[in-house]
């Protein structure tokens, strides 16, 4: 992305360190007209405004010069001391009308260039509706998944550190042997999933300590239609605020057990080379930060089907849909981009809290079978066959995080429904991506990709 001319007309002395170029798209009237670059300009301002006012970045000074064809400049301090941005038409573009045919956008004294700036790009790209009119963004798109693919999610901590052993075998280590024994492993490696009743149950009082509390849950607004739940990530100390030690504990021994005792060679995922602090040997490890997410659903929450690791397009799996829940693969205005890396979620492990929790109450689990490989969630629907897990006190789940579930909407009015869940990561170069995905067409056959 470097660039050594100094296209800017002396507004700015130094070179940009990064720049994506946006050609001007044709004028759909098709009249030969150029846009004119009031038209153009509006709508790359109204972007850059929308950019800036929507993210962190702060405009500290008004910026470079808006001399001649410059749009918007603006200082990013949260990216360095002098970083700046700027959006322009490209002067030597310029058509026979002195209209520009390409504008610009270029970074100055970033501190980490290529990260930073693909942020920028990825920020932009959330506020294409204002630009896709009047330019050209396929540039930008393919800037944005290179810098996604680019990121590698958070690597880990060491299973060890968190095993049985570690935090106090007389703690865990027989209910680990006792429960999730050879044959429960076995289930886990054959079907993809495995039930263990009675594990660790919550006491009453915690759930009284937790009433009230988890109104200040976070709920993301653009997740809406597809869950809505609050979650929350709990520490070792806020678990024990809550009394909840013993499960959080619990669930953090949970990698370093399963490395111990399930058979990675028969996953048929090929062997990718381990990431440190996983090993080909033992490849499971806890999320950095250790991430236990407690959630909580009220009545009539819900969470669509969805899989914790699966392809996705670069606005999140759950952008592949429209609001209704229909896939968005064919609208042409919404292409679908290319698959890139989540995250290196292997295991989901859930241990419920619900005392007295019945069918009629709803929020079951609902797990497909035979779901591993579906790229689009809702595509199970009425396709495969699924399991209903009641989310009872005390019961722990295990399943393959590529597998498509659903939280059942929750029936009963008054009831809350708790969790807590941890993903167990497998951090390797290629990601846990599962090399078999299809696409499942619309007649229910299989494509293979
Ligand atoms: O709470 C559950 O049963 C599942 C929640 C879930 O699927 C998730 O948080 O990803
Ligand atoms: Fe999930």
């Amino acid at each position: 992305f470097s660039v050594s001319t100094d296209f800017q007309n002396g507004v700015h002395t130094s070179h940009p360190q990064h720049h994506l170029i946006f050609p001007i798209r044709p004028n759909p009237i098709g009249d030969n007209m150029a846009r004119s670059e009031i038209d153009i300009g509006h709508s790359l301002s109204s972007a850059f405004g929308a950019l800036v006012g929507s993210s962190e970045f702060m405009i500290k000074s008004s910026g470079a010069s808006t001399s001649g064809h410059q749009l918007s400049s603006c200082r990013m301090p949260d990216f360095g001391e002098s970083a700046t941005v700027t959006f322009s038409p490209r002067p030597s573009t310029c058509d026979g009308n002195g209209n520009p045919t390409e504008y610009i956008l270029f970074a100055l004294d970033f501190d980490r260039p290529t990260e930073d700036f693909g942020m920028l790009c990825l920020e932009l790209y959330r506020h294409r509706a204002y630009i896709r009119r009047v330019v050209c963004i396929k540039d930008l798109e393919s800037n944005v998944l290179d810098f996604l693919n680019g990121q590698p999610p958070d690597s880990g901590i060491d299973a060890e550190f968190t095993s049985s052993e570690a935090i106090g075998d007389e703690k865990f280590g027989s209910t680990l042997k006792q429960q999730l024994d050879s044959d429960a492993l076995a289930k886990l490696q054959k079907d993809g999933f495995v039930v263990i009743d009675n594990v660790i149950k919550t006491s009453q009082s915690s759930h009284e300590k937790l009433d009230g509390k988890t109104n200040r849950g976070k709920r993301n607004a653009n997740a809406r239609d597809y869950r809505t739940d609050k979650v929350a990530f709990l520490s070792r100390e806020n678990a024990e605020e809550y009394g909840l030690e013993d499960q959080h504990d619990f669930l953090l021994t949970l990698a370093s057990h399963l490395n111990g005792n399930l058979d990675f060679s028969l996953r048929g995922l090929s062997p990718h080379k381990a990431i440190f602090p996983g090993t080909i040997e033992r490849p499971l490890t806890n999320p950095k930060g250790c991430g236990v997410q407690f959630a909580e659903y009220g009545e009539n929450d819900y969470y669509r089907p969805h899989s914790d690791n699966s392809k996705i397009n670069m606005r999140g799996v759950f952008d592949c849909r429209r609001s209704n829940g229909e896939p968005t693969t064919t609208d042409s205005n919404e292409t679908l981009l290319p698959y890139r890396q989540l995250n290196w979620r292997y295991i989901t492990a859930i241990l419920y809290m619900n005392e007295g929790w019945e069918k009629g109450d709803g929020g079951q689990l609902r797990l497909y079978l035979d779901s591993l490989c579906v790229i689009h969630p809702d595509a199970v629907i009425g396709r495969h066959e699924f399991i209903d897990i009641n989310p009872s006190n005390g019961k722990l789940l295990l399943f393959d995080s590529r597998m498509i579930h659903s939280v059942e909407k929750v029936l009963s009015e008054g009831k809350i429904r708790r969790a807590l869940t941890l993903w167990i990561i497998r951090p390797e170069e290629n990601g846990v991506t599962g090399e078999d995905y299809v696409l499942i067409d619309d007649d229910g056959g299989r494509k293979e990709q």
